[in-house]
């Protein structure tokens, strides 16, 4: 049916008109109290966050207090395009009253009664929207539950501030709507969702904030998007506890942050902390330290032939990031903290004021939850109490001593020169002692305790790894040839200033446990992404140091190629690090790529032997079938694609990516590109940027990104062997497109890919 037929279509067009004239208003008056305020500033008068005094203020967009009007300025621009996307028609029980539930990115309050116009897709309400099905429904408030009747769903479609087309659902899942959404193609940036969010993604967003949760979810379920949305639904429901920089997202590297970027503040979100791990733990450790390439562990098992060279490795490498190694640093900062304090007693002159045993007990048990460097700071003020409260007396006795002596002075010698000396050389003595003992009240307690050393996270770590405590406790776990890597990895790196990815997480637990953690870190609930490749040591010590904050970790055991060091299963990180508390959901409904793709994908994937093993469903969305090429040279693969791409110029595909597994390969096939006069931009993994539509990037970097079509340019069985590693590295790049997947194999096509139907003639097999 046509839109103009549609019964409502007249009013539709009406409301929208309404809000969009609404809008207007409100922008021309913000515009105005701006242009106020910077005459204001300018002059020198006014507070520049008052814009209390225009009529217009009080609707409001988003009761952010601290939004500036700069940023109100931008949201009305971004609400003019598509003020709402649904409505929803409910009857609360017990009332007659049918309300009409507008839902947008961001509420629109009426200035006049202050009833939503529209209403922010994140209140609690608008999971009607979401979850609620036609007939009886409930959404929960916090006044409690709130039944009532669902009349009516409808999706809009409005851009540039037109209604183009509207429809009438129950289920907001597998709809027009979310088709539609799919079959767009990628721009080389992640967007927002609002409006197919779908039930079992709605479950993750809105979860309690306070239960850590766990998400494991195919390739393309919406991990990272859901991450996004849900700190925006949290910013928004916990506005009154906690300030948008209480949140932080941890990603991979920049250039996924960089992908990501967009969207929270498509989501009307802004200053959320989003960072790597890295640059988390520089932060903490108030010192940047140089990190070898965080890939470069990676790239090298994926170069190295000699199997027990790897195994050495992996062994050492997943004793690094294990909760063994933890528990061994923690032994040893046990040793460390039972030789902090020296034993001395503090004493002025020869007078004990707090013994040995005594300061120690306030070290090892009163303070014991305290870091090292705070529990100092509080022995030093139980010392200066000491020092004052003795202070009178020692006065005191100063004065008593000096008068005896004068007595002495007096009776044995007569009123001579000689006598006036000695009774000034007394009083002297005694002035020169209160000084002392004025002194020692003001300074002995700092002097005592800046005595005690505490050193550097850095030095600690050294002396750990180096001690025969490590060497011991390590041999229990691993064996002589990983041990000895790891000791002389270590050493190696050490002597040019470098330290290992891995050596971060127990820097920042001897930096808490030791010195504690800056004021300035705010952080009260994290987002982990991609955290398959996150070690239990990771997630140990971030839950451990950052005290009291919550937790929302998602990522995918089937993309895990971190595997030495990341999540082997999901029960492990609840038991160790979660106690059991965490909240486990998975995602299985895949939305990134079309059956065709997913197929393949899955039976790739599907030569992992593991329980863990996830396979994805795609959502209804057919493509084009999946086509393995053979040929001969790299040379022919690039002749190939360099055809390939001139007909998908022709077509509407947007962002190209050839994927490699090794950046050395990815480096041969640019380089062959440039000749044919092909710009692709080779993708090292030291990028910040993420701006180009066509890039050549090796798997492993390639994790979370997605294109509208991929080539993977060589998936013969030498490059991709039977194991974890190459299986999953392949999985991966198998995973990233949208529309269109091209395999070529320079040889043998590779066991994984073996099961495709091929069809040898053609040179081509297909599924
Ligand atoms: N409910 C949804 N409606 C529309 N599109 C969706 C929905 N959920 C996910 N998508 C789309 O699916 C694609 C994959 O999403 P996203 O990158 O967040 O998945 P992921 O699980 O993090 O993937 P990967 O693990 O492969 O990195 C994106 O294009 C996203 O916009």
């Amino acid at each position: 049916m046509s839109i103009q037929n549609h019964p409502d279509y007249k009013q539709e067009v009406q409301f929208l008109s309404f809000i969009l004239e609404f809008l207007n208003k409100y922008h021309s008056s913000l515009l105005k109290t701006k242009d106020r305020l910077n005459k204001e500033l300018s002059s020198g008068v006014g507070d520049p966050k008052d814009d209390s005094s225009d009529p217009y203020i009080s609707m409001i967009i988003n009761t952010q207090l601290s939004d500036t009007i700069e940023e109100k300025l931008k949201k009305i621009e971004n609400a003019h395009k598509k003020p709402y996307f649904a409505r929803v028609d409910f009857t609360e029980e017990g009332s007659k009253n049918r309300e009409k539930l507008y839902i947008g990115k961001m509420s629109v309050l009426d200035d006049k009664n202050y009833k939503p116009i529209i209403i922010d897709w994140r209140a609690p309400i608008a999971n009607l929207y979401y979850e609620g099905r036609l007939g009886r429904a409930h959404y929960d408030c916090p006044d409690g539950r709130i039944y009532g009747e669902i009349h009516l769903k409808r999706q809009y479609t409005i851009d540039d501030g037109k209604l183009l087309n509207m429809f009438d659902i129950d289920i907001t899942t597998n709809d027009e709507f979310l088709q539609a959404f799919l079959g767009a193609n990628a721009d080389n940036r992640l967007k927002d969702i609002v409006s197919t969010i779908q039930v079992e993604q709605n479950r993750i967003i809105r979860a309690d904030m306070w239960k850590p949760l766990i998400v494991q979810g195919v390739a393309g379920s919406g991990k990272t998007t859901i991450a996004l949305h849900r700190i925006a639904y949290l910013i928004y429901n916990y506005d009154k506890d906690f300030i948008p920089e209480n949140y932080m997202i941890i990603a991979p590297n920049k250039l996924f942050l960089n992908y990501i970027s967009d969207v929270l503040p498509e989501l009307g979100v802004n200053r959320v902390k989003q960072t790597t791990f890295e640059e988390f733990a520089f932060e903490v450790l108030e010192k940047k330290v140089k990190i070898k390439d965080v890939n470069s562990k990676l790239s090298k098992l994926v170069d190295i032939e000699d199997e027990r060279e790897k195994e050495i490795i992996i062994e050492a490498t997943k004793f690094k990031t294990s909760k063994e190694f933890m528990d061994t640093l923690s032994l040893y900062l046990k040793q460390v903290e039972q030789t902090i304090i020296p034993q001395n007693s503090f004493n002025v002159g020869k007078i004990e004021l707090y013994s040995y045993e005594d300061i120690q007990e306030l070290f090892l048990k009163n303070y014991s939850d305290l870091p090292f460097q705070k529990r100092l700071n509080e022995i030093k003020k139980h010392l200066q109490n000491r020092a004052k409260l003795k202070k009178d007396e020692l006065i005191e006795k100063l004065h008593r001593i000096c008068d005896l002596e004068v007595n002495k002075i007096k009776l044995n010698i007569e009123d001579t020169e000689e006598r006036r000396i000695k009774l000034t050389e007394t009083y002297n003595k005694r002035d020169e002692l209160i000084g002392k003992v004025n002194d020692f009240v003001k300074n002995g307690a700092q002097n005592f305790i800046r005595a005690i050393e505490i050193k550097s996270p850095f030095e600690y770590y050294d002396e750990f790894i180096f001690s025969n405590l490590f060497k011991e406790q390590a041999l229990k776990y691993i064996d002589k040839d990983a041990y000895e890597y790891l000791i002389d990895s270590y050493r190696e790196n050490i002597s040019s200033n470098l330290y290992e990815y891995e050596d971060l997480a127990p820097l920042l637990f001897i930096k808490y446990t030791t010195l504690g953690l800056s004021e300035k870190i705010k952080v009260k609930h994290i987002v982990i992404d991609e955290a398959q490749d996150f070690s239990v040591l990771q997630l140990y010590v971030l839950k451990n140091i950052i005290k009291d904050s919550s937790f929302t970790i998602l990522g995918d055991l089937n993309q895990g190629i971190h595997y030495y060091r990341g999540v082997r299963d999901w029960n492990e990180i609840r038991s160790i690090v979660f106690n059991n508390s965490a909240n486990y959901l998975t995602l299985e409904q895949t939305y990134r790529t079309s059956i065709e793709i997913m197929e393949v994908a899955n039976k790739v994937i599907s030569h992992i032997k593991d329980t863990q093993v996830q396979i994805g469903k795609p959502v209804i969305r057919h493509g084009e079938r999946v086509k393995v090429k053979k040929l001969n040279s790299l040379k022919e693969v690039v002749e190939n694609i360099f055809i390939k791409i001139q007909e998908l110029e022709q077509s509407n595909i947007n962002t190209i990516a050839i994927i490699g597994k090794t950046l050395s390969e990815c480096k041969e096939i640019h380089k062959l590109l440039k000749k044919k006069g092909l710009d692709f931009k080779l993708i090292t993994g030291n990028e910040k940027e993420y701006s180009v539509k066509r890039v050549i990037v090796p798997s492993y970097l390639s994790k979370g990104l997605e294109f509208d079509a991929v080539f993977i340019p060589n998936a013969n069985r030498d490059l991709y062997k039977q194991n974890e590693l190459d299986i999953k590295l392949l999985y991966v790049a198998l995973t990233r497109p949208l529309h269109r997947l091209y395999i070529y194999s320079i040889g043998e096509v590779c066991d994984m890919l073996k099961d495709i139907e091929c069809n040898e003639g053609e040179g081509i097999c297909s599924l």
